[in-house]
């Protein structure tokens, strides 16, 4: 399969059934993919027993053998089991088979050492919304991935949400930003529902709220006015959001902002190279 065409089913085979591997399993389904052309593999019984009765999909603790049915083995381990996880399946794989990987870090010129020469090989950093169809993915191709490859990735993702086409050398900054960015997220709603349930609300209520609001304000800036010019249209002359967002300045938000990205970052380029 070197230039698979939109519109085939190809035996698409998620190894790791953890919590992205079941996102982006979640959403093949979602997207139309038939069951019976989905494996996943994962080193837990227990995990693929709840995933096989969840989704309806045949279940394996062989990576390899998974690998050598498949015309496209999406890799869904942690960063650091991808070499042990390439070595299993280098021997297995068909010619063509597309090698789609969503580790963080892990460069692709590690997958193209370990696997045969010509694989093709498309890096993913996708993020959890995506399984609700509010996620968001940058996807890189290889030396041997072509158009049809890249097409074909974003049909698997398709389900997933935004899909965005980025060079490998983007990657690190992606993963900080979408990849690692729902947690920051949580994190302010988390604190939002918190500060309001210290100003007396009751936490059910500031959960709501703090839920709500995010979710407005991120559907409201997805019609692509600015963010300076939604905040300015909160915040009235000398009213309530302008001493709101100056005691966010005043502790240094923005820059917590910053360093966090900046930390994720350089976590991405360590876990690139160990
Ligand atoms: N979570 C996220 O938001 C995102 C994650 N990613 C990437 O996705 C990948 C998976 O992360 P995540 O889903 O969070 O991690 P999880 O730990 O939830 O999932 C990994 C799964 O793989 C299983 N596993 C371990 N070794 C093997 C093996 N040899 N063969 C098959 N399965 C194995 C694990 O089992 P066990 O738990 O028993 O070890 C686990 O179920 C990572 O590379 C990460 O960088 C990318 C973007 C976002
Ligand atoms: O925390 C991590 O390493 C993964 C990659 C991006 C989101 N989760």
């Amino acid at each position: 399969m070197t230039e698979q065409q939109p519109g085939t089913n190809a035996a698409v085979a998620v190894l790791g059934g953890g919590v992205m591997g079941e996102a982006l399993l979640s959403a093949l389904l979602t997207g139309g993919w038939p069951a019976h052309q989905v494996e996943v593999t994962d080193q837990s019984p227990d995990r693929l027993a709840a995933l096989a009765e969840r989704y309806g999909v045949r279940t394996g603790d062989s990576n390899a053998q998974a690998a050598q049915r498949a015309d496209v083995v999406l890799l869904a381990v942690k960063p650091n089991v991808v070499p042990a996880v390439l070595a299993q399946i280098a021997p297995q794989l068909r010619g063509g088979t597309l090698v789609v990987s969503v580790a963080a870090g892990v460069p692709l010129a590690t997958y193209e050492q370990h696997l045969p020469t010509g694989t093709p090989v498309v890096r993913v950093m996708p993020n959890t919304p995506a399984v609700v169809g509010k996620g968001a993915s940058a996807i890189a191709p290889g030396a041997h991935a072509g158009e049809g490859h890249l097409v074909l990735t974003e049909r698997i993702l398709a389900a997933t949400g935004l899909v965005v086409r980025v060079a490998e050398k983007d990657l690190d900054a992606v993963t900080a930003i979408s990849g690692s960015g729902p947690a920051y997220a949580f994190y302010l709603i988390d604190a939002m529902a918190e500060a309001g349930v210290l100003l007396g609300l009751t936490r059910d209520l500031a959960t709501r709220l703090a839920v709500a609001t995010v979710e407005g304000a991120g559907a409201l800036a997805a019609q692509g006015e600015h963010p300076v010019v939604l905040r300015e249209r909160v915040s009235s002359p000398g009213g309530t959001t302008v001493a709101g967002v100056a005691a966010l300045d005043a502790h240094g938000v923005r820059a917590g902002v910053v360093a966090a990205a900046r930390a994720a970052y350089e976590r991405s380029k360590e876990l690139g190279r160990s």
